[in-house]
């Protein structure tokens, strides 16, 4: 059984390498981390576990065929940390239909089910986040996912941030990088989630630009979160 907390679209992913492109989210529940500016703690603090439904593989695949009208699409498994989740089954179903498996995750931890992900997205947390992201446990990551396509994804708030991220992507040569500013969110509550700070979230992208134009790191990507300049901080797009 695999753990759920949401499954929703057809929207657009609006991070990292495959920004823009539509896609439907299986975003399962739990995480080992308990990242300080988390957006999707509905999906991660114990609190919301009344909310997450055990689904077999068939049954989360009948509503991804449901949503996507059964036209083959890139799924996008995020969570929590999808991969305390087994989800080999999940993706051997939806490959043999010709859907594709783009995953995000922090990197902690490492499962053969990886190789057969069509993109392996390794957001690792930078100090901001108050967790410890460990070049091992990445580079397990890489090795359980073999072939796969992988990238990185850096969250940036702040010099600290970015150094830290600079540091880590320099240690993995081989990956794309992709740089997002981070979005402060308070704590989840019972009501409507509050506007996203847009101008702020903007000057701050600037000013990673800006850093990175500074340092020369040309391989870098900096990207907006799409889905936020779109929808805010709304749950399910
Ligand atoms: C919610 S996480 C779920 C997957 C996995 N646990 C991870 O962190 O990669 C998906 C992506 O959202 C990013 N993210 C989470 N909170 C964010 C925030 N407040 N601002 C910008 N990006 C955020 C994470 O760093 C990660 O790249
Ligand atoms: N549209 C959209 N794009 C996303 N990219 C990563 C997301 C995530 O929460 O993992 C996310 C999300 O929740 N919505
Ligand atoms: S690792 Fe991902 S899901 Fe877990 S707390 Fe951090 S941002 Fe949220
Ligand atoms: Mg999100």
């Amino acid at each position: 059984m695999i753990r759920i907390s949401e499954i929703f679209g057809p929207t657009i992913q609006g991070e990292g390498a495959l920004i823009g492109q539509p896609t439907v989210f299986v975003r399962t529940g739990g995480c080992d981390f308990r990242c300080s500016w988390c957006d999707s703690l509905h999906a991660v603090d114990s609190r919301f576990r009344d909310d997450w439904r055990p689904m077999h593989a068939t049954e989360i695949w009948a509503e991804v065929t449901r949503l996507s009208g059964g036209v083959p699409l890139t799924v996008s498994l995020s969570g929590g940390n999808p991969a305390i989740q087994p989800l080999g089954d999940l993706i051997a179903l939806g490959q043999a239909q010709g859907y594709r498996f783009a995953m995000e995750t922090q990197g902690s931890v490492a499962r053969d089910w990886f190789a057969a992900l069509d993109l392996i997205v390794l957001s690792p947390k930078p100090p901001s986040s108050g967790m410890d992201s460990r070049a091992g446990d990445l580079a397990a990551c890489l090795a359980a996912a073999g072939a796969a396509r992988a990238v990185l994804k850096f969250v940036i708030f702040d010099e600290a941030d970015y150094l830290w991220s600079r540091a880590m992507a320099a240690s993995f040569p081989g990956l794309a990088v992709y740089l997002q500013p981070g979005n402060p969110l308070p704590p989840p509550g019972d009501g409507p989630e509050p506007d996203p700070d847009t101008p702020d979230l903007l000057a701050r992208m600037r000013w990673l630009i800006d850093r990175v134009a500074a340092d020369r790191w040309f391989s870098a990507h900096v990207l907006p979160q799409l889905h936020v300049l779109l929808w805010g901080n709304r749950r399910g797009v």
